[in-house]
């Protein structure tokens, strides 16, 4: 025998004398394949040796190769149940380097204020706070908020304004004053036509950035958070000014959180009705794994940059699960049929005020027919294509911005690994 043959017999033995000595004479052997492209930490997981998993890793071999089946070791392992050594292997997460198992980020997710709800109704509270010198107002016009930058990284920072710079606003029956909450971490310091708000602010390089695709995408994860909930009650009042129920005038309530018809004998008035407060659109968003666990399908709308794709998405309706909206949606817009769901995370997305219900789906079906109306293309992509992608190199095709929490699923299910 050849000293690469005993070297992965003893791993696949579980003979960690004989795989440490072998290595200590020809350290070259520790990622040398054999066959079928099976690795001495594979021959190790696959009879569930812990020990010379532990010394093979320990020296440091690729935990992440792959063999022809397209099984790194972490998936032998876990298919045939030695628990001890996937946990092992998945320790550092399950999948190639900067691909670490951690729950996915959220930006426009974090909460930074403490929404303080009870205090809404509590007015003199209110308007005590809206003189308070450190009370902090940031200013929106048309939906976008005021920004100063970009700096040379891209970034852009919400600009901050005390009570006497807005206070004349603050008296304009266009304004739409809204409280957002108290800062959770207390920080030094630093509403009507733009061009008169920009004037307000001293720092130079301010604007109200037009595309919120975009430019809502460069703030902090701190201010993400805010931003997400200032937008979509904003958006939220923009466009329900009078009362669906009957048409009358309504005026604002709760700290901006409430919309009332001053209408005494509307129908909204009475009763259960949810008409009065801000709207959150569900949205299922979903990574669909191929049965074969080693493909995912991923999407292009018309309008993506070129070539972009990624998870197909769609509105929750009336009566539906997230489950059932899953299933319906990947259907309507690919053709393939969908069998388990799970749940993964969620991330409010403030245009205006969906709430992306993030999961991964199992399909039982793997033809694809698009919907052109929606869709304009969908295709299957090999793991390996995806992490190339994510990776920067040999890029076929390029995955939507880290902010998303589209590329937070895949980046999710490249973790994980490759077999659901
Ligand atoms: N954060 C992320 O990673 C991602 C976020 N998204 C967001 O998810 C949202 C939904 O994705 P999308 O694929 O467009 O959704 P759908 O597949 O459901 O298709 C959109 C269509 O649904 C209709 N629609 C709009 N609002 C509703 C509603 N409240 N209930 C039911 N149907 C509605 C619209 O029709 P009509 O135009 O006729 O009004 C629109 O054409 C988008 O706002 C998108 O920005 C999508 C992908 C990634
Ligand atoms: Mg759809
Ligand atoms: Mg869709
Ligand atoms: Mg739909
Ligand atoms: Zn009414």
């Amino acid at each position: 025998m050849t000293d690469s043959c005993l070297f992965l017999d003893a791993a696949a033995r579980g003979d960690l004398v004989q795989v440490s000595s072998l290595l200590a004479l020809g350290p070259s052997l520790l990622n040398r394949t054999g066959h079928s492209g099976w690795t001495a930490l594979m021959l190790a997981a696959r009879n569930g040796h812990y020990e010379v998993a532990e010394a093979l890793l320990s020296h440091g071999c690729d935990k992440f190769s792959v063999n022809n089946s397209s099984q790194s070791a972490y998936d032998v392992a876990a298919f045939w149940g030695h628990r001890h050594v996937s946990d092992l292997l998945g320790r550092t997460g399950g999948g190639p380097p900067g691909f670490d198992l951690h729950p996915p980020e959220s930006y426009f997710g974090r909460e930074t204020l403490n929404r303080l709800s009870a205090k809404r109704t509590d007015r003199v509270w209110l308007e005590v706070k809206q003189s308070d010198p450190d009370t902090v107002y940031l200013l929106f016009s048309n939906l976008s908020p005021m920004v100063s930058g970009p700096k040379e990284d891209g970034s852009t920072k919400l600009c901050r304004f005390r009570y006497e710079a807005v206070k004349d606003l603050l008296q304009k029956l266009a304004t739409v004053l809204v409280f957002l909450g108290v800062e959770r971490r207390k920080k030094p310091s630093s509403s009507s036509d733009a061009a008169e708000l920009l004037k307000r602010c001293g720092e130079k390089n301010c604007c109200f950035p037009k595309t919120p695709n975009r430019d809502l995408l460069r703030f902090s994860e701190d201010e993400a958070g805010v931003v997400a909930q200032a937008r979509s009650v904003l958006a939220w009042h923009s466009r329900y000014s009078f009362c669906p129920t009957c048409g009358g005038s309504t005026a604002l309530e709760e700290g901006g959180y409430k919309r009332s018809c001053l209408n005494p004998g509307c129908r909204s008035l009475k009763g259960v009705h949810n008409t009065c407060y801000p709207r959150v659109d569900p949205v299922v968003i979903m990574l669909v794994i191929h049965p074969d666990g080693n493909q995912c399908l991923l999407g292009r709308k018309k309008m993506f940059p070129v070539g972009m794709f990624s998870c197909l998405a769609g509105f929750i309706e009336p009566g539906e699960t997230v489950e059932e909206a899953v299933r319906r949606e990947v259907e309507e817009e690919s053709g393939v049929k969908v069998g388990p769901v799970r749940y993964v995370s969620c991330q409010p997305w403030p245009m205006p005020s969906n709430l992306m219900i993030g999961c991964l789906a199992v399909a039982v079906s793997t033809a694809i027919k698009v919907d052109d109306d929606e869709i304009e293309e969908a295709r299957w992509f090999p793991r390996q294509q995806v992490i190339d992608s994510f990776r920067g190199t040999r890029v076929t095709f390029t995955v939507p911005p880290r902010q998303t929490i589209a590329h937070q699923l895949i980046r999710h299910w490249i973790a994980v690994n490759s077999n659901l």
